[in-house]
């Protein structure tokens, strides 16, 4: 763990969580839930990446008598940029892999019943990008939790500070892993999407739609089934309703199942618990060792911080964790922004790449991209 790689003072923000950053760690979710979080007391944001066996950073913040960072400014709407962007891959070739993992998830001799695929759209601007700004745009939707984390470069040992070195996750995640506060447990897990209308009527008819589509009921229950079966062992008493029901977003519709539970052990630090929940199948596939091999011969390029988990912690017991989804890494002019969308043995490559389209329309609206372009 390092805590120069970063200067004192970079901001960030995620939901409600705003601050300037004190000292800043670098390690897995395993590594912090074995060996403890150095500065146990008081509150650590954090971000760790899809792959588990992969560092992120959890960043301990400056004692509140300081100002915050970010104050409640008035959004600025988005700035019509004049940048250019192409989709990595190109939609077609998105499509080919969908397709492969239908191949294989209709085959018998898989045990492969989902996976779930990623593709990138990648913009350049001639001006610098304003994470904090991003963030703040992003968060006028009242059913996400935007966040703006810094992610350091590390090159030779050099620490990074706001204006140099600095990437910045950016995003709007309507997805919560996993909220525990003493015995308390919960997880809202979602999969199952249908993309906004502007028509009232029409979104209607989608929403009802997508709640009794037989395609994304599989693809919701695989991820209410993992997420219930690891947490069932902790628990004492573990409740979910059995049927999913609608969430949305300001640009999409998606399934969702509140799974609440009591522990047998409220002071289980946190980030064991979340150590043991992520990849679920919401970003992974099922069952999961299968559904990361196929995403690793499929996707062209490691996912980095996208699909991972961002969230906060309350000393080391409690905490507040995200899937990070719905987001962009920016990087001075540039942004990667990622979208994903589970495949299941009915899926097709259109309807695939229509969804992954529709859940890039959050970051690209913050950052100004008119994707119909
Ligand atoms: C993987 C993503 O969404 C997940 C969360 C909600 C719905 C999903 C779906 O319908 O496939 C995904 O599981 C993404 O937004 O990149």
């Amino acid at each position: 763990m390092n805590d120069a790689l970063l200067a004192q003072g970079v901001p960030l923000v995620l939901g409600d969580v705003t601050g300037q950053i004190d000292t800043a760690w670098q390690g897995t979710i395993a590594a912090f839930a074995k060996n403890g979080v150095p500065q146990s007391k008081g509150r650590c944001a954090g971000v760790f990446p899809f792959t588990p066996t992969d560092p992120g950073w959890l960043y301990a913040l400056a004692p509140a008598e300081r100002p915050p960072a970010v104050t409640a400014q008035v959004p600025s709407p988005p700035q019509a940029q004049s940048g250019a962007w192409q989709f990595s891959p190109a939609p077609e070739v998105y499509g080919a892999a969908v397709e492969h993992a239908v191949e294989q998830l209709r085959s018998y001799e898989t045990p492969l019943q989902k996976v779930v695929l990623a593709r990138a759209l990648d913009y350049r601007t001639a001006a610098p990008v304003d994470p904090m700004a991003v963030a703040r745009r992003l968060g006028q939707d009242p059913h996400v939790t935007s966040y703006a984390l810094p992610v350091p470069q590390i090159r030779s040992g050099k620490t990074a500070d706001a204006q140099g070195d600095m990437r910045w996750l950016v995003g709007a995640t309507p997805e919560l892993l996993l909220d525990k506060k003493g015995a308390a447990v919960m997880s809202h897990p979602l999969a199952g999407s249908a993309p906004r209308s502007a028509d009232p009527v029409e979104d209607r008819h989608r929403a009802e739609a997508l709640l009794v589509s037989t395609k994304d009921l599989a693809e919701h229950r695989y991820v209410v089934e993992y997420i219930h079966d690891i947490l069932a062992p902790y628990c004492h008493n573990l409740t979910r309703p059995q049927t999913p029901a609608l969430q949305k977003t300001a640009s999409m519709w998606h399934l969702g199942t509140r799974i609440s539970g009591v522990l047998r052990d409220a002071d289980l630090p946190c980030l064991a618990l979340l150590g043991k929940l992520h990849p679920t199948p919401a970003v992974a596939g099922t069952p999961l060792r299968p559904a990361l091999d196929l995403i690793s011969r499929l996707e062209p390029e490691p996912r980095g911080f996208y699909a991972g988990t961002v969230g906060w912690l309350e000393n080391e017991r409690d905490g507040t964790w995200y899937v990070t989804l719905r987001c962009a890494m920016i990087e001075g002019c540039m942004a990667r922004l990622h979208a994903g969308a589970g495949i299941v043995p009915d899926s097709t490559a259109a309807a695939e790449i229509a969804e992954t389209q529709a859940k890039f329309i959050a970051m690209s609206d913050a950052l100004g991209i008119d994707l119909t372009h």
